[in-house]
């Protein structure tokens, strides 16, 4: 009798324990579980057998990295953010590749506003001066800033964007965005498009969603802080490398704006003697944005599935080239054979 294989995935580092249980499930699954990054080379080796690759960053996803994987069926990754694959090499070797959209749009939009509250009203420095016994010698002028009135200006108005201007209204807030082309929903959303340097000259928050791309990368540079105002917040969710790191320390120390918050940094994770640590005006977390527990396992089954799917040629749930993802004629195909088997059609004997 004809025992078929199980598809074989790859996956090049650490990820949930319940989202590997899963994925064994259905797939035969190889893993590199060191705490160090896997050698590309290694990689490139194990990939010659897979069906499927499941990629864990720091890892550049190319034509190169593909080139001797002739089985290789689909690429999944558990980020929205796909800044490290080179899309149009997938395309071209007619991989679909899978990310994890809208599942952690609420817990990113949570983080982001957080910071802004946070950052707001200088929750961190506020809290040391108590936890080291200093309350009564706190600063008069660690003052926070009232959020009600103000206005929030987004850069990258996309599904998480959204997200955080619900929580702005509910703030009281003015919600203002910039995107290459103007959204449609702007009546919906209490929200209204602008230029881009009409946002930073109008805004009290600058916040930036926007993904990285050659347009965005160093967007955030020494002009962009400059028609900012003074007094302005500073908030990155988005990636590290849209901000230009000197130009931002620059900025907060000159007091060309006023504070900073970010959840992504350029490089990361940022080496202790890194200059960004000494800028008092900063506030900075790990990239933590949609680390909830829920939502890391949302993601994380959502990318089983995606590979699942995928090493069976059949339609990636998310998938960011569709044009190569699989198409309902591979299902229509198994449901013909599907019907072959009900009549009683010995499908092995044409193997
Ligand atoms: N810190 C974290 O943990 C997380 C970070 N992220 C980051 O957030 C990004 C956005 O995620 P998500 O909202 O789901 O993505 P979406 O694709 O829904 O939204 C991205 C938005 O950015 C806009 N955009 C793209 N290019 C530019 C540009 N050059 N200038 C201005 N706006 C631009 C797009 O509009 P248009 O096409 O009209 O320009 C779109 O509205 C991800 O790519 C990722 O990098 C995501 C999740 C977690
Ligand atoms: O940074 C996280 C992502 O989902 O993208």
């Amino acid at each position: 009798m004809h025992m078929e294989r199980k598809p074989l995935v790859v996956v090049n580092g650490l990820v949930r324990k319940d989202a590997i249980a899963y994925l064994k499930e259905h797939v035969e699954v190889r893993q590199w579980t060191e705490k160090t990054v896997m050698p590309r080379e290694t990689l490139k080796e194990w990939l010659v057998e897979a069906d499927g690759l499941w990629s864990v960053r720091p890892l550049d996803v190319d034509a190169d990295l593909i080139k001797n994987a002739p089985n290789l069926k689909v690429i999944a990754q558990a980020a929205v953010g796909y800044d490290n694959v080179k899309i149009d090499d997938l395309t071209a070797a007619g991989i679909p590749y899978g990310n994890t959209p809208g599942v952690l749009n609420e817990t990113v939009a949570e983080l982001a506003f957080t910071l802004i509250a946070t950052a707001s009203r200088r929750i961190l420095e506020n809290a040391n001066f108590v936890k080291n016994g200093r309350w009564a010698q706190r600063p008069s002028n660690i003052k926070g800033f009232d959020l009600s009135r103000r206005t929030l200006g987004i850069i990258g108005m996309g599904a998480i964007g959204v997200s955080i201007s619900r929580r702005a209204r509910a703030f009281g807030m003015t919600v203002v965005y910039h995107n290459r082309h103007p959204r449609n929903d702007d009546k919906l959303y209490k929200t209204t498009y602008m230029e881009l340097d009409e946002l930073l000259a109008t805004s009290d928050v600058v916040c930036v969603m926007a993904p990285l791309t050659d347009e965005t990368y160093h967007m955030c540079d020494e002009a962009f802080f400059r028609k900012m105002k003074n007094t302005a917040l500073f908030v990155n969710v988005g990636r590290g490398p849209i901000v230009d790191t000197e130009a931002l320390i620059n900025a907060l120390e000159t007091g060309e704006i006023d504070y900073a918050a970010l959840d992504v940094t350029d490089p990361e994770p940022l080496p202790a003697d890194h200059p960004l640590l000494c800028v008092e005006n900063c506030l900075i977390v790990p990239h933590i944005g949609s680390y909830t527990d829920r939502t890391r396992y949302d993601m994380s089954i959502l990318t089983a599935d995606n590979i699942i799917a995928g090493v069976h040629k059949k339609p990636l749930k998310t998938c960011v080239n569709e044009e190569v993802n699989y198409k309902k004629s591979v299902l229509t195909e198994e449901i013909a054979l599907e019907e072959l088997k009900k009549v009683g059609v010995d499908l092995s004997d044409f193997d």
